[in-house]
C-alpha cells in the first residue's frame, strides 16, 4: 500500500470492492477496471503522442534566400521582416539611416566624380575588378565638343567637397559590407560544394557570420538604451555622434546637390558616359529634399531601397506576429551572393525547409545608349545566374528541399523594355518573341523551368513569382502564397520525422 494511502483514507475506501462482493460481481469489476486502465494506458499514449508532434511542430522553419549579388535577397528578408515580425522591423528602422546616408552621399560623388573627369576630358571610367582580372574593353574615345561648363560647377565642386569626407567617414564606421565588389568572369559553375578539408578552408569560414555582415554594421548606429550594452570603449556613443554630425553636413549640402542633380548640363556628363544612376541599386537622389534634413528618418520604403552588401551568411529569427503561422519560429539565412561567399552557403542546406532563390534577367538587357557596363559582363551575370541555378538543383543535399524561383526586379526589366531596349540583342535565342514584359518572363522562366527539370536529382514542382520586391504591398501578397506552401512542407517534413 502506498505510504500515503491508509485504510481510512477516503479514497482507498471508496476504492475498495464491497464487503459482501460475490465471485460474479469481483469478475465484472475486474473485467470494468482492466478497461478502465486500457482506456487510461491508450489516453496516455495519445498525449504523449501529441506532445511529441507539437515538439516536432514548433521546430523552427528554416528558410535559406539564394541567389547573385544585388539579386534581391536581402531586400526580400526586409519584406519577411515588415510583413511578419513588425516590431522588430520598427525597432531596426532608424538604424538604417547611416546606411541611407551614404547610399545617397555615393549617388552624389559618384555624379562629381563624372563631372570632374568631363572638366578634365578624361577617359570613361572602368568598374574596379576585385574579384577578376579581367580587364573591359576600353571605351570608344570621345568625339563630340567638350562641354560649356559654368563657374557654377566649379563652385559646386567645392562646396559638396566636404561630401566625400562623409563618405568615407561612413564606410568607416560601417565597414567592409558598405563597398561593393563586381566581377565579369564566368568561366565554371558558382562553388558551393560540400567543403573539402584544406588549410584554406577552416571550419570557422562556414560560421554563421555576426561579426562583420550589416546586421553588425547596423548594431553600431542602432538607437537607444538598452538595445545593446555600449562598448567599453564608447565607440556606440561616438558613432550616434559621428551620425548626428554628418546629418548636419548633409543638410547642409541641400540645395548644392538638388542644383547639382537637377543641373541640365550635368544631366548630359552622365548621358555622355552612359551613368544611369537612377537605376543602380541605392538610389536616392530623387529623395534629397527628405533626406537631407536634420531630423530625417528613414521610411519603410527607404529601408527597403537602401543597399548594403551582405557578408558571409547571416541568420535572423523571427516568431512570426502575422500571417498563419503566428507564435512559430523562423529562422531566414541570407547569404552574401559575390562567388566568393558561395563557398560558405553549402552547411546551411542541411536541415532546410525551403530555399527563394533570387534571379535577375534585367542585367542582360544592354542597350548601347544606356549601359557603361560591357555586354560581356551583363551577358555573364545572366549566365551566372543559370549556373547557379543549375548547382542549388543538382544538388543532392537539396534533392527534397523546396525550392522557389523569384524572378526578381521585373519592375526594372519592364522600364527597360519600355525603354526600347530588345532582348534579341543580348540573348539571340529570343528570337523574334515579343519585347515585352510577360513574353519576356515567360521566356526567362521557361529556362529555369527546363535547367530544373533536366538537373534535379529527382522530380520537383517548380514554383515561380514574379517579383519586385522594393515592391512591399505586392510582396506581403507573394511572402502569403510562399508562407502556405513552406509550412505546407515543414508540416509534411516533421511527420516524417
Ligand atoms: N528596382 C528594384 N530594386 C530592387 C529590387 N530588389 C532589390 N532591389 C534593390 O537592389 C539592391 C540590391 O538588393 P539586395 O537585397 O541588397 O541584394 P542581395 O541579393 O542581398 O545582394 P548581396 O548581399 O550582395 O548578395 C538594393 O538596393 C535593393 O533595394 C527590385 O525588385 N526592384
Ligand atoms: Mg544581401
Amino acid at each position: 500500500m502506498s505510504p500515503s494511502l491508509s485504510d481510512d483514507d477516503p479514497l482507498t475506501l471508496a476504492l475498495m470492492p464491497p464487503p459482501d462482493e460475490t465471485p460474479e460481481q469481483r469478475a465484472v469489476r475486474e473485467a470494468a477496471e482492466a478497461e478502465a486502465k486500457r482506456v487510461s494506458d491508450e489516453i496516455d499514449e495519445q498525449i504523449k503522442r501529441e506532445r511529441e508532434n507539437e515538439r516536432r511542430r514548433k521546430r523552427p522553419v528554416k528558410l535559406l534566400l539564394l541567389g547573385q549579388s544585388e539579386s534581391g535577397k536581402t531586400a526580400t528578408l526586409k519584406n519577411f521582416q515588415l510583413t511578419y515580425a513588425k516590431r522588430e522591423w520598427s525597432e531596426e528602422r532608424a538604424s538604417w539611416r547611416a546606411v541611407i546616408f551614404l547610399n545617397l552621399v555615393r549617388n552624389v560623388n559618384e555624379v562629381l566624380e563624372h563631372m570632374g573627369a568631363e572638366m578634365a576630358d578624361l577617359p570613361y571610367p572602368r568598374y574596379p575588378e576585385n574579384e577578376s582580372t579581367e580587364e573591359l574593353p576600353i571605351r570608344p574615345v570621345k568625339t563630340l565638343p567638350p562641354l560649356k561648363f559654368k563657374e557654377k560647377h566649379k563652385q559646386l565642386r567645392l562646396r559638396l567637397g566636404p561630401i566625400q569626407q562623409v563618405q568615407r567617414e561612413l564606410e568607416q564606421q560601417l565597414g567592409a559590407a558598405s563597398t561593393e565588389i563586381y566581377s565579369s568572369a564566368v568561366t565554371h559553375p558558382a562553388s558551393f560544394e560540400p567543403p573539402t578539408p584544406s588549410p584554406r578552408r577552416a571550419p570557422h569560414e562556414f560560421s554563421i557570420n555576426s561579426s562583420n555582415g550589416w546586421k553588425s554594421a547596423l548594431d553600431k548606429f542602432r538607437k537607444g538604451p538598452g538595445n545593446r550594452p555600449e562598448a567599453p570603449n564608447g565607440t556606440n556613443k561616438v558613432s550616434k555622434d559621428v551620425e548626428e554630425e554628418i546629418a548636419e553636413i548633409i543638410a547642409g549640402c541641400r540645395e548644392d546637390i538638388k542644383a547639382l542633380w537637377d543641373d541640365p548640363i550635368i544631366k548630359e556628363v552622365l548621358n555622355r558616359r552612359k551613368a544611369r544612376i537612377e537605376d543602380a541599386p541605392g538610389f536616392f537622389l530623387n529623395d534629397t529634399d527628405r533626406i537631407a534634413v536634420k531630423s530625417y528618418m528613414p521610411t519603410d520604403d527607404d529601408v527597403i531601397r537602401a543597399r548594403l552588401r551582405t557578408l558571409g551568411v547571416q541568420e535572423y529569427r523571427f516568431i512570426f506576429d502575422h500571417g498563419r503561422t503566428v507564435g512559430q519560429e523562423w529562422r531566414l539565412y541570407d547569404v552574401g551572393g559575390t562567388r566568393s561567399s558561395r563557398a560558405a552557403w553549402y552547411p546551411y542546406f542541411d536541415d532546410v525547409d525551403a530555399i527563394i532563390f533570387l534571379a535577375t534577367t534585367e542585367w542582360c538587357l544592354v542597350s548601347p545608349f544606356d549601359e557603361k557596363l560591357s555586354e560581356d559582363r551583363r551577358v555573364n551575370r545572366l549566365e551566372d545566374s543559370y549556373l547557379l541555378w543549375k548547382s542549388v538543383c543538382s544538388c543532392k543535399l537539396l534533392a527534397r528541399t523546396q525550392i522557389i524561383l523569384f524572378l526578381n526586379k521585373c519592375d526594372l526589366l519592364q522600364a527597360k523594355l519600355q525603354r526600347g531596349i530588345r532582348i534579341r540583342d543580348s540573348v539571340p535565342s529570343y528570337h523574334n518573341r515579343a519585347n515585352d514584359l510577360p513574353t519576356a518572363t515567360r521566356y526567362f522562366q521557361q529556362h529555369f523551368k527546363e535547367i530544373a527539370r533536366q538537373y534535379s536529382p529527382s522530380q520537383r514542382p517548380f514554383y515561380v513569382h514574379l517579383t519586385s520586391v522594393i515592391d512591399t504591398k505586392s510582396t506581403a501578397v507573394t511572402l502569403g502564397a510562399v508562407e502556405e506552401s513552406i509550412l505546407r512542407e515543414h508540416l509534411r517534413r516533421a511527420d516524417l520525422m
